[in-house]
């Protein structure tokens, strides 16, 4: 791969995907790319207060091996209706080769209606680095140590 071209991103439209528009960044730097419900168009999903929902994206991802996909919320529908993901960020590995779905739930008060087409949550790609698992006896010696969950204290 050519160092200054951009890694690949192959999408594979499945049959209930006909007609959705593919993942996008909708201005020149944002970090995500919108994903589009796959719901039937006649058949919108409700999703109740407090009730969970897997929303179909109609696409199998490629994801570049070294990288990762990560399924996040948008803020609009977080703010204004409750709607994130309940998995947030979701990994989506570059072996998985099944439909891309996400995770929804409404922690809103009213029901929330999911219909064909609509963006329901977005997608960043980021490098991933895989280490080596080694076990050891002991950890090496730091100022910190085992202060952690506020020790440092609020201001
Ligand atoms: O929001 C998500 C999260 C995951 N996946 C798919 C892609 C990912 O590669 C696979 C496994 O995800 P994860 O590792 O988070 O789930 P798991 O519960 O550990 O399942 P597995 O045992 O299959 O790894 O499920 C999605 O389609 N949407
Ligand atoms: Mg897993």
């Amino acid at each position: 791969m050519n160092a200054h071209a951009p890694a690949q991103l192959l999408l594979v439209r499945l049959p209930h995907g006909a007609g959705i528009e593919l993942p996008a960044y909708e201005t020149p730097g944002a970090a995500g790319m919108d994903l589009r419900a796959a719901v039937e168009a006649d058949a919108p999903l409700t999703l109740a207060p407090g009730k969970r929902t897997l929303v179909p994206t109609g696409f199998v991802f490629e994801v570049p091996f070294g990288y990762e996909a990560q399924i996040r919320p948008r803020s609009g529908l977080a703010f204004k209706n409750g709607i994130t993901c309940l998995n947030t960020p979701g990994t989506i590995d570059s072996d998985y080769r099944g439909e891309v779905k996400v995770l929804l739930v409404n922690l809103g008060e009213e029901p929330f209606v999911i219909e064909r087409g609509m963006r329901i949550a977005q997608m960043v790609i980021a490098p991933v680095t895989q280490v080596a698992v080694q076990e050891a006896a002991e950890a090496s010696e730091t100022a910190r140590g085992a202060g952690g969950f506020g020790s440092t204290g609020v201001r």
